[in-house]
């Protein structure tokens, strides 16, 4: 399953506000484009948003050349237009910043182009190899017949292919493991209600939606023997952003001592950042929470804070799974090793 193509100068998103109801694919030909589905959240998932606005730098070179304009001012053009969809995942940041670097030695005219595209192409083509080692790296801490508990989507619709958390899922499954999910439903946007559980489906593994509410109970009744979540930014000391419900699942797993594991590439870590809380949270509109699939349920007159990100702090997580190794508690410490190029 894949949520993003490249194809004759188009990115091609499979647009996730549809999903399930409906397979339609977005035609991106323009910056603007691009940016638009990213906010809009029909490409969603921080390696998605990164490989998109990596194609989203490709449309703006190719725009410029057909137009006779100069390719390095299209590129910041793009840049600066696509890095202010969404301010969390710091894939997206990643992703920019090795297509500036690219265009910076790239020069002019329709070979440029190439550079860039083979670059969009590259960053791509590594998720799905990053996310695969993932998988493998996780499947090992997956016990046989685990009931599981994950949150939002981090599945192939969250990245290049494969997913992250998902990922160790479908590997843990390859490896002949029996295994049941519990799906958060994750409002308001139901990543999980109808993503993780239309990826379940398809992969044919067993999983059950739940309200969000209902995850610490099903803790207490002893039905979950691990948690298991990707992120959107992950701090220098391992503090971790992730979908909004994410930091007091973390919290009733403590409780009930059960572990709780987050999957990430090493391309979500950002050491400039200290610790979670200088990670910047994206608020979204308000209208999100008061409607459901576009009703308005929230009677006239009431108002709603929409977060879309929360902050669990590493001393409440068990295992950072990246492409590289598990990282162990200490966290910082590991965290830091992994930073310094280590494992
Ligand atoms: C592999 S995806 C990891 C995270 O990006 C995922 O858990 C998440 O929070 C996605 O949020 P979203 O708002 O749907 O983009």
């Amino acid at each position: 399953m894949r949520a993003l193509g490249w194809n004759d100068g188009e990115l091609l998103i499979l647009d996730q506000t549809r999903l399930p109801l409906e397979e339609r694919w977005v035609h991106c030909r323009t910056v603007e484009e691009v940016a638009e589905a990213i906010e809009r959240m029909r490409v969603r998932g921080a390696p998605a948003i990164g490989v998109a606005a990596a194609f989203g730098v490709v449309l703006g070179a190719q725009r410029a050349v057909e137009q006779g304009r100069r390719i390095s001012a299209a590129v910041r053009e793009a840049v600066a237009r696509l890095a202010a969809t969404r301010p969390t995942a710091v894939n997206l940041f990643w992703a920019l910043s090795r297509m500036e670097k690219v265009a910076e030695v790239a020069g002019e005219g329709r070979e440029a182009v190439a550079r860039l595209e083979r670059e969009a192409e590259a960053v791509m083509r590594e998720d799905e190899r990053v996310n695969r080692r993932i998988g493998r790296w996780g499947a090992e801490l997956i016990p046989q017949r685990a009931r599981i508990l994950t949150h939002c989507n981090t599945g192939a619709l969250a990245t290049a292919a494969y997913g992250t958390a998902l990922g160790v899922i479908r590997a843990a499954r390859e490896e002949g493991k029996e295994v049941q999910v519990w799906v958060d439903e994750t409002r308001p946007f139901f990543q999980g209600a109808r993503l993780t559980a239309y990826e379940l489906v398809q992969e044919g593994i067993e999983g059950t939606i739940i309200t969000d509410s209902t995850a610490a109970a099903l803790m207490a009744k002893g039905w979950v023997d691990l948690v298991i979540v990707g992120a959107d930014r992950v701090a220098a000391n391992g503090d971790v952003a992730n979908k909004i419900g994410t930091y007091g699942l973390a919290i009733a797993a403590r409780y009930h001592g059960i572990p709780f594991y987050v999957a990430a590439p090493t391309s979500t870590f950002d050491g400039s950042l200290a610790d979670g809380r200088a990670i910047p949270i994206e608020e979204r509109n308000p209208d999100e929470v008061l409607q459901v699939a576009g009703v308005r349920m929230a009677p006239p007159g009431a108002s709603a804070l929409h977060l879309a990100f929360d902050v669990t702090p590493h001393s409440l997580i068990d295992a950072l799974i990246t492409e590289k190794g598990v990282l162990r508690p200490p966290i910082p410490d590991a965290v830091q090793g992994l930073l310094r190029g280590g494992t």
